[in-house]
């Protein structure tokens, strides 16, 4: 007979190995959840390039109609795109996109960051008699395309929860509709909650001036969405209430069943889509080791603000907390960079100035956090900097794409250290499936072969396409190896089951600590943060787990064994890592930043001309002036004429601005001409240091 503590003993150790099978059968089934999904993706995708085939498109979705034309308004739609909005040529969908707008139909428009959904919506609006609503969840977003269409001579008002003046000019306009009013955006409360925005509303509608209801960043309508707002569940009332009226909603990220979702609740089943990729071509992502010292990762990015953008091109600098956007953007001014923070302790009136002040080109850093998102407009952002990991792909995607949304090159550098994990972990372990999203971007981060846009197509479910040598890992990748390290995962499996039998509680840091003590005995010498990343790497394969306690203060991650544990213990799984051989990473940047444009000296004059123009119209961004496109263009096709001018940026700016873009091009050229005989050499490039960028006065000299 076995004595009771014998058989206590056998019933913890079953207990325990039932724990570890129920483990596994949970991997196991979320792996098949993962599996089927990613199935019926592809059964779609499958579906839909079929359909593509055969009507001979190329793009990843289209829709079964013919949107190309001709229609009867092609030259009308022509002559306002060039000469009201100044765009020479349309960017994939739009032209379609419009097409069926003006047919009277719903559309739903999936399109990337950047991609120009506003001209959309926006170049109908001006078309059609009567007039148009937007729907715009924020009132930074508002205000800037209100300040944009207005530079451009587009009747424009809103309606916001702030009350002001003009409301009374705008509900008059709703009412008479006499054209002195073209596009009308207002916040979804308006819809929802204002009796009275609605009721002056139907008035316009009975007189059949409601001629267009856009939707803008409606992926906010949809509780599957990244950003769900409340006020935009009640948005259907617009089609129930004016149901001959067209919609049009438009967004940057909707999956599948986000999509289906948004036709649902807008009550537009039968409208035409149109699905863009997600690919930003333009953009180069590029992940760099993030150095223990908080210092060396400022003089890092100082270094390459300067270097790479010494003509105050614009950038954001994304961090963790409000305190650490606070420190770095100190930190930077310290080294000489216009950087200033931007998080949501600040008043309203401060984040105003702030944002107004980098929108103006008088900051160049904002340094922020995710607060500073989606207000945010600005067109000609030439890099985004992580100082921290995000959260998950969806939002590094979004942030990132904040960069280049001119369609010009720009950069994406994200510094990863893997200390960053358990600070981003504690903070979304409680949110649904925050882990297992943290998880695919420090997958992203931890990969130093994996092309970084090959990335983004799997996890937006997306056929793979090219990318052109525009990541780091394919840039330059040949000096990674992978290195077999079961030995080491071994041990550090076995020292936290010696913790773990002494009840210690331990963080990845402290096992890091206490694996580099212990592993020289092992085999090849791992690096200090080669360790670190082995424990992630081990935490991303199920050998170990995060678990999570809190204190009165904080939630603190420890590590601990996880399912797969038992296997790496007993040598039935074999733990390899990625580990770069020589080349540092600021080699690597280097090298990288050939794709970097050069700014001539006429683009930067022409930079300074659009910021004084901008301050002396008053109430404009100098990106509404001259885009950066309009900017390159001029410095290269040097026009000498309001012809020629009229030709590159349309009828409109011409008239406004024509003679002092012709006066500054012809004093430029000259003074060019004038500093080439006199320092006998040609010319010089946008990237010198900024002491010697050469300013107005020292030309004149
Ligand atoms: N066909 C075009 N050619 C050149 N520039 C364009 C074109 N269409 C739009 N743009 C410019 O591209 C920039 C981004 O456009 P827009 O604001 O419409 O992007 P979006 O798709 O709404 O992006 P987000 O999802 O970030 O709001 C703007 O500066 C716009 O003027
Ligand atoms: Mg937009």
């Amino acid at each position: 007979m076995r004595s009771k503590n014998e058989l206590l003993g056998e019933l913890q150790n079953v207990e325990a190995e039932l724990q570890n099978v129920q483990d596994q059968i949970k991997i196991l089934l979320d792996e098949q959840e993962k599996l089927y999904e990613r199935k019926s993706e592809l059964k779609a995708l499958l579906e839909e390039s079929e359909v593509s085939r055969q009507l001979n498109d190329d793009g990843p979705s289209a829709s079964l109609e013919n949107w190309t034309g001709p229609f009867e308004w092609d030259s009308r739609v022509d002559d306002v795109r060039f000469n009201v909005f100044g765009i020479s040529s349309y960017r994939a969908n739009q032209r379609e996109i419009i097409n069926a707008v003006m047919s009277n139909r719903d559309v739903l428009v999936i399109m990337a960051a950047g991609g120009g959904k506003s001209l959309c919506y926006q170049l109908p609006a001006v078309l059609l008699d009567g007039i148009t609503i937007v729907v715009s969840p924020l009132i930074s977003l508002i205000q800037d395309q209100v300040m944009g269409l207005t530079a451009l001579g587009v009747p424009t008002g809103m309606l916001t929860s702030t009350n002001s003046k003009d409301d009374k000019f705008i509900y008059k306009a709703l009412e008479k509709c006499e054209g002195k009013l073209k596009i009308l955006y207002v916040t979804p409360e308006k819809i929802s909650k204002s009796k009275r925005f609605m009721s002056k509303l139907e008035k316009c509608h009975h007189a059949g001036c409601l001629s267009l209801i856009a939707i803008d960043e409606a992926h906010c309508c949809s509780q599957w969405g990244h950003d769900f707002r409340p006020d935009y569940k009640n948005l259907s009332i617009l089609k129930t209430q004016f149901p001959n009226v067209p919609v049009i909603a438009l967004t940057a990220t909707a999956t599948r069943k986000v999509q289906l979702d948004l036709m649902e609740m807008l009550c537009i089943p039968k409208c035409v889509k149109f699905v863009s990729t997600v690919n930003r071509p333009n953009l180069f992502y590029m992940v760099l080791e993030k150095s223990s010292v908080g210092k060396v990762v400022i003089d890092e990015i100082a270094e390459f603000i300067n270097r790479s953008y010494p003509n105050n091109e614009s950038g954001i600098v994304y961090c963790f907390s409000r305190r650490e956007c606070e420190q770095v953007a100190r930190e930077l001014q310290e080294r000489g960079i216009k950087a200033h923070y931007y998080h949501a302790d600040m008043d309203a009136k401060n984040r105003e100035s702030v944002h107004i002040g980098w929108s103006s080109g008088n900051l160049q850093v904002i340094v922020g956090t995710v607060a500073f998102g989606m207000g945010i407009n600005k067109p000609d952002v030439r890099f985004v900097i992580h100082h921290s990991l995000s959260k998950s792909m969806e939002t590094y995607y979004q942030e990132s794409g904040r960069a280049g949304r001119d369609g010009l090159p720009a950069e994406c550098l994200l510094y990863y250290r893997p200390a960053d994990v358990p600070r981003q972990s504690s903070m979304v372990f409680y949110e649904k499936s925050g882990l297992q999203n943290l998880y695919d971007i420090v997958r992203y981060c931890q990969s130093m072969r994996g092309c970084r846009r090959v990335a983004f197509f799997r996890h937006f479910s997306e056929p793979l396409q090219d990318c052109d040598g525009m990541c780091d890992n394919c840039a330059c990748s040949a000096e990674v190896r992978e290195v077999d390290v079961s030995c080491h995962a071994k041990a550090v499996v076995s020292l936290l089951q010696d913790m773990q039998e002494i009840d210690q509680s331990v963080t990845i840091l402290q096992l890091a600590d206490k694996m580099k003590v212990k592993h020289k005995e092992i085999g090849p010498e791992l690096k200090k943060n080669e360790i670190e990343q082995l424990i992630i790497q081990l935490v991303l394969d199920h050998v170990l787990k995060e678990e999570f306690q809190h204190t009165a203060y904080a939630t603190n991650a420890y590590v601990a064994l996880g399912p797969l544990a038992e296997q790496v213990l007993h040598e039935k799984k074999v733990v390899k890592l990625e580990i770069s051989s020589g080349q540092d990473d600021k080699a690597r940047s280097i090298k990288c930043a050939k794709q970097r444009p050069m700014a001539s000296k006429m683009g930067i004059w022409l930079d300074e001309l659009r910021k004084e123009l901008a301050s002396v119209h008053g109430g404009i961004f100098p990106h509404s002036v001259l885009s950066a496109q309009q900017i390159a263009m001029l410095a290269d096709q040097k026009p000498d004429s309001m012809q020629q001018l009229e030709m590159i940026i349309g009828k409109v700016k011409t008239e406004k601005y024509g003679n002092r873009i012709l006066e500054e091009i012809n004093r430029s050229e000259k003074s060019e001409d004038l500093l080439h005989s006199v320092m006998g050499h040609g010319h010089e490039t946008g990237r010198t240091s900024k002491k010697m960028k050469i300013s107005k006065g020292a030309v004149k000299i």
